[in-house]
């Protein structure tokens, strides 16, 4: 049965932007900046969504659903259904990251670690086979600073004496294509160690 979710992707793309907006805000004055400081560089400008269908795996010990990694991006809102199999690496222990239903889960990307020169950190994640007999369902979207000139890195205000710059200034393409050279056979944090100064 094919079923038209075309008016409820629009629905979704549009309130996930607000949401993505909010978030940047909060994360700004977390950041003790000025509430608009990371919407102002565009780090958000431009976002992909991914629907991504894990079917039933008979032999999930043998394989992964997708192996380890960290979001290239600046910001990612990820629905998940009720199934289960994402992990997020905490302090070296894989932890679940259990469904709640009507919960979003919110990752730090490694663009915007750079940005805020690792006050905030890209969450090591993973997702397992699945080993349930329905297929396992998850949205993502993905928020990026889009293929702008515009370079990224360690924010003025976040750099001192004590706290140097940590990464070099980049453009998010130049991410992007590390990233994609790498694919997810690297190490989890390869991408964003490549930049590291
Ligand atoms: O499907 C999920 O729960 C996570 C997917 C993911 O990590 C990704 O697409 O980057
Ligand atoms: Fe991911």
């Amino acid at each position: 049965m094919f079923v038209d979710g075309r008016e409820e992707v629009i629905e979704w793309d549009k309130e996930v932007k607000q949401l993505a907006k909010r978030l940047m805000r909060l994360l700004s004055e977390g950041l003790g900046l000025s509430r608009n400081r990371l919407l102002q560089m565009s780090c958000i400008e431009r976002r992909l969504m991914v629907g991504q269908y894990y079917p039933h795996c008979p032999e999930p010990n043998k394989t992964v659903g997708i192996t380890a990694h960290t979001d290239l991006e600046t910001l990612t809102i990820l629905l998940q259904d009720q199934c289960g199999g994402l992990q997020v690496n905490c302090h070296g222990k894989w932890i679940d990251v259990k469904p709640v239903h009507g919960a979003l889960v919110i990752s730090i990307g490694d663009t915007l670690q750079m940005i805020c020169n690792d006050e905030y950190k890209s969450g090591e994640h993973r997702v397992f086979a699945n080993c349930l007999s329905e297929p396992r369902v998850s949205v993502a979207v993905f928020f990026d600073p889009g293929i702008s000139g515009i370079e990224y890195g360690p924010l003025p205000e976040l750099v001192s004496q004590e706290k140097p710059a940590l990464y070099q200034q980049v453009k998010f393409s130049d991410v992007l294509n590390k990233g994609l050279d790498t694919g997810l056979e690297g190490e989890g944090k390869y991408t964003i160690n490549y930049f590291r100064l």
